[in-house]
Parts: structure tokens; sequence; C-alpha cells
């Protein structure tokens, strides 16, 4: 759950079920890649906003971007439901857990967020990771969104819930989402301007003579991954309007066993 009373929700899941996504795509190989050596974990606001640049190529970044422009995504309503954020965007959504454990796996995610990587990671012990991470982390949640931000388009302040997952096997695993994972495959280099990911820091008591903090911009970097805490302890944030170009980003969320 979000912080109460100070702010809107991102709008929840749509009822219908996603279709499979064997029907609808065949998501290109995550090739070429940097190694993994190359990629580290870098903290733009400890315990709550981290990013992983270079996670994507560009080749893999313009690949996808061509690969999901030709899908047909739905623009979302401009007149969110009271509670909700608005937001207006295109978007695409679909249950894949094949995906999503491919992009866990396949990419230098899992061994950066889990600490197995040599280098790169956070110099934490095993307690601290879990702390951070707010439990076991068993992969991404399978519920994967594509988003695309035209010109005028932008997310407005919210905070991201917490979802309960289950991962299919046997047995299933059961988990629940505690950290947001954006991939941005845009950036001004490719002609995107604006769509920061921006959040606010909580502004001191109003009796308190503490200066209202700045908010923190995450501009976008093509290829770089950025996971911010969810749930109770999410920041109020937005995507930022897009002014020129287009944004397009693939979330889905970090999920912990619970
Ligand atoms: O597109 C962005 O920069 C933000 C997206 C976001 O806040 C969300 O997916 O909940
Ligand atoms: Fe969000």
């Amino acid at each position: 759950m979000a912080p109460k009373d100070k702010g809107k929700k991102e709008a929840p899941r749509p009822a219908a079920p996603s279709q499979p996504a064997k029907q609808i795509l065949n998501w290109p190989a995550f090739t070429p890649l940097r190694p993994q050596s190359d990629l580290a974990l870098e903290e733009v606001l400890p315990n709550q906003i981290l990013t992983i640049p270079n996670l994507w190529t560009s080749t893999l970044c313009r690949n996808y971007v061509s690969l999901l422009s030709s899908l047909s995504l739905t623009t979302t309503p401009g007149k969110p439901k009271r509670g909700e954020a608005l937001r207006v965007n295109d978007r695409f959504q679909v249950d894949d857990p094949a995906f999503a454990e491919r992009l866990w796996s396949q990419t230098a995610l899992k061994e950066l967020v889990t600490g197995a990587a040599e280098v790169g990671t956070l110099a934490l012990t095993d307690a601290q990771r879990t702390e951070l991470w707010g439990g076991e982390v068993v992969g991404l949640n399978p519920n994967i969104r594509i988003y695309r931000y035209t010109k005028g388009q932008f997310f407005d302040q919210h905070y991201d819930d917490s979802n309960n997952v289950t991962f299919p096997g046997a047995p299933p695993v059961r988990a629940c989402t505690t950290w947001t994972l954006l991939l941005y495959l845009t950036s001004p280099a490719t002609g995107c301007v604006g769509g920061e990911t921006v959040f606010y820091p909580k502004p001191p008591k109003k009796k308190s003579k503490e200066p209202v903090p700045e908010p923190v911009i995450v501009g976008l970097d093509v290829g770089m991954a950025l996971l911010h805490r969810h749930g109770a302890d999410c920041m109020l944030h937005e995507g930022r309007e897009v002014t020129e170009g287009e944004k397009w980003v693939i979330r889905s969320d970090l999920c912990v066993k619970r």
C-alpha cells in the first residue's frame, strides 16, 4: 500500500486477463549484451532508487523498439477513476513468465541484485540485502508492461503498490512485488526529449524550518534499468511529459518470496 492520503495510486491492472504471450510475441534474444563485469548497480538515492546503466545495449533496445512498434497498443483513458493517477500513454500488457525469467536470468540483473556478481554489486551482508529488497528475491513479475509515450504524454504523480504474484511451477512459488523495474529503451540520444522519471522526497512537517527537499530527477538513458522501492515505502513519483520523440519503457517488478 502507498502512504495514506498522500497521493494517487497507479491504476490497477485491467480485470481481463492478458493474452498468452506465445500468440502475440516472439521476443528477440538478448543480444548483444555487455559483459556483466562492465555493469554495476548504482545508488541514486540509497535504499530507494537504484540504476544499472547499459543493462541492455543500444542495439538491443533499437531492435525491441522496432518489434514493439508493430504491436497494437492501448491508449490509457485520459480520465482516471477517483484516487488513480492521470496517465496518458500507450501500453501493452502481457503475462509472460518465460520472458520475465529471461529478463531476470539472461541479463546481469539477477547476479547484481542477489550479490552473486563479482563486481558491481552493493557492498551488503546477506541480511542487509534481504532487508533492502524486502525479502528473498525470486525473480521478476511475469506481468510485463510496455509503455510508449509520444509527444504530450506523461504519467502523473502517484505511488506504486505491491501486488501478490504466483510463479508457475511444481510447486508454484508465492511471491509479492517490492520494487518497480523500469527499463528505458529510448533517450535524448534517440530523439526523445522530456519523459524523465521524477521522485519527490517527503516534504518536512508543516511547522518544520527544514527546506523542501529537491526532487530527484532520473533522465532517460538507453538501456538503463531503474529500480525503485514500492509499496508502503514508495516515493511519490511521475513520468514527466515527453516533448519530442517517443519514450519506450519495459516495466516489471522485483518479486520476493511470501
Ligand atoms: O514512465 C515512467 O517514467 C514512470 C512509470 C511509472 O511510474 C510506473 O510504471 O508506475
Ligand atoms: Fe510508478
